[in-house]
């Protein structure tokens, strides 16, 4: 099983997979940006915006992915991965081109490995506008509520076009309500 959990900031993936991660132990763990050696390095440049273009932020990311899928993800096909964040994030966030055009470009950075299992955490506007208040943001995150509110949208829109196995759950519910949810998405049930 590769399974990823998908969300816009704060949506509180973070918070699902330290919950996973007691009831999964034998799991693999990882994410996107950052899952690899190389990946810690793309990470940093990514996110502290070092690139000028937004082209070229979004090949940081899509070499991160294509370093992450042969060096993590092929290697352990045979075990459970639970990844946060993936190949729906890339296309989300690539707010530049569309998304039949990054469905390509990033078929390509994974060699048309996708996810079995998409969990994607959805934040009503009033809720993302609170989470966001509430902490420090970084480069990305400081683009807005309509820019993150869009991503969502991106995603749902990917999601549906990759045509994956997956689930949408209210980010507003309870921690435990969502991690039965999961829970019960990841059983098959
Ligand atoms: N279901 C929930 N209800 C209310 N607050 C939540 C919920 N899940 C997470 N949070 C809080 O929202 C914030 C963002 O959660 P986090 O797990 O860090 O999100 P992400 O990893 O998606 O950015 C944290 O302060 C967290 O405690
Ligand atoms: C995977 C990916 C993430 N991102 C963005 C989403 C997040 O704002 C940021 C990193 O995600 P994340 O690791 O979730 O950040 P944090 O742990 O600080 O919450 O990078 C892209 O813009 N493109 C991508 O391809």
């Amino acid at each position: 099983m590769y399974a990823v959990i998908e969300g816009i900031d704060t949506a509180g993936k973070s918070t699902q997979l330290n919950l996973l991660k007691s009831k999964y132990p034998k799991a693999i763990f990882t994410k996107e940006p950052g899952g690899t050696e190389l990946g810690t390095k793309l990470r940093v440049m990514a996110l502290n915006g070092e690139a000028k273009s937004k082209v070229a932020e979004m090949f940081l990311f899509m070499a991160d992915r294509a370093e992450h899928i042969e060096q993590v993800i092929k290697p352990n096909k045979n075990n459970t991965i639970i990844s946060d964040r993936s190949i729906i994030s890339g296309i989300a966030y690539s707010t530049q081109l569309k998304i039949d055009q990054l469905i390509e470009l990033n078929l390509i950075a994974t060699d048309n490995t996708l996810p079995s299992h998409v969990i994607l955490l959805e934040l009503t506007p009033e809720e993302l506008k609170y989470r966001l208040s509430q902490k420090e943001n970084d480069s990305i995150e400081l683009r807005g509520i309509d820019y993150l509110l869009n991503i969502q949208n991106r995603m749902k829109e990917t999601i549906k076009k990759l045509n994956i196995n997956y689930i949408f759950i209210d980010a507003s519910l309870k921690i435990e309500e969502i991690e039965m949810k999961i829970e019960e998405f990841m059983n098959g049930k």
